[in-house]
């Protein structure tokens, strides 16, 4: 008799910034507590899962040289946690994994967090799981601390380390220019230069997430523009200084304003609409300021199928 071999799942996941990101207190853990405003962006990755004699991880795209193939990868790391979820316990040695980079490497937009919440949703509808949002999530929050967003996406506020999520409401499409930095910044490291900062001055502090909430309800850029911040800022421009020109040539390109994006070296500019993100994006291409520049809208939906979207999770109730 032939065994019935199911066809491969792809599943597309956003990249996220960080609207608003503030950094509190080092806990016993070695996180920091923090409050966050994420941002899906359609700058995506594509993740294809699909049973292989060979099992493993192949990437391509974006960074491809400096994406660890092996047991590290995090999109392995998802495959191996929800075979051990739900008591498969052969259940990687049958997969593989092909990763199209579009997010860059270690840039503070969640790619490798994208690939694992990506894999986890792509293998649930590979192996025709009965898996609800809510617990793909928590094995997603052991997998890191960003990569419960990305099953989700849209607009929402975190707090704890990150991984606990309301959405927030945004009704309107904002415009963006991502400028990519040579390379990358350890999302420790930063982190590491915050507390190192605080020690030894006073960086700047965001104030209250409530006037981004409320700027992301009135769908106003120029408004939200004003309210850009990101505790993290200080500690990557210490450790890559250049980051400085980046942010300042992008609004003398015609942006509302820019920002760090999470850890960085990533650069965020929001701008008016999507005909000024083209030409904030060409101006800003020619500066000689990055290594390259993308544009994007968002907020858009996390993790969802290709080519069909059943599988993809519920998205939590909007409470206005
Ligand atoms: C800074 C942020 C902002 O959204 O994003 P990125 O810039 O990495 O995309 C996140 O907090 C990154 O989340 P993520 O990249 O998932 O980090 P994790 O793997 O959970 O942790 C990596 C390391 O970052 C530090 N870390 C992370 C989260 C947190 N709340 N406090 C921390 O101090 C810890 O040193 C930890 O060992
Ligand atoms: N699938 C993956 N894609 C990208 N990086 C990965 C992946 N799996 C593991 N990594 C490792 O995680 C580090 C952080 O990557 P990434 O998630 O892209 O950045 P950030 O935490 O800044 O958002 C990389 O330097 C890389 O070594």
């Amino acid at each position: 008799m032939l065994a019935v071999v199911p066809p491969p799942v792809t599943v597309r996941v956003p990249s996220k910034i960080n609207l608003h990101l503030s950094v509190g207190d080092l806990r016993p853990d070695g996180f920091h507590d923090l409050t966050t405003v994420f941002h899906a962006l359609s700058l995506t990755d594509e993740v294809t899962v699909a049973l292989a004699e060979e099992p493993g991880v192949e990437v391509y795209g974006e960074g491809e040289q400096v994406v660890p193939t092996g047991a590290s990868n995090l999109a392995w790391r998802a495959v191996e946690a929800l075979a051990a979820h739900v008591g498969k316990t052969d259940g990687a040695s049958n997969v593989r994994v092909v990763l199209r980079k579009g997010i860059p490497v270690a840039g503070g937009m969640a790619g490798g967090s994208a690939d694992a919440a990506g894999t986890l949703v792509a293998l649930a509808a590979l192996w025709k799981l009965d898996i609800g949002r809510d617990e793909l999530a928590g094995i997603a929050a052991k997998l890191g601390s960003d990569v419960p967003f990305g099953l989700y996406g849209g607009t929402a506020l975190g707090t704890g380390r990150g991984e606990q999520l309301v959405p927030v409401l945004s009704r309107h499409t904002f415009h963006w220019v991502l400028a990519f930095d040579q390379r990358g910044l350890s999302t420790e490291r930063v982190y590491k230069e915050l507390d190192r900062l605080r020690e030894t001055g006073n960086p700047p502090r965001v104030g209250s997430h409530a006037p981004v909430v409320e700027a992301l309800a009135s769908g106003d850029p120029r408004q939200l523009a004003l309210l850009l911040g990101n505790d993290l800022q200080a500690a990557a421009v210490s450790l890559r200084p250049g980051l400085r020109r980046t942010l300042r040539a992008g609004v003398n390109a015609g942006a509302l304003a820019g920002t760090v994006s999470g850890s960085g070296p990533t650069c965020a500019f929001l701008c008016a609409d999507a005909e000024s993100a083209l030409e904030v994006a060409a101006e800003l291409a020619g500066a000689g300021v990055c290594r390259t520049v993308r544009v994007a809208h968002g907020p858009v939906p996390g993790a969802r199928l290709v080519g069909g979207d059943e599988h993809r999770p519920t998205p939590p109730q909007v409470h206005a």
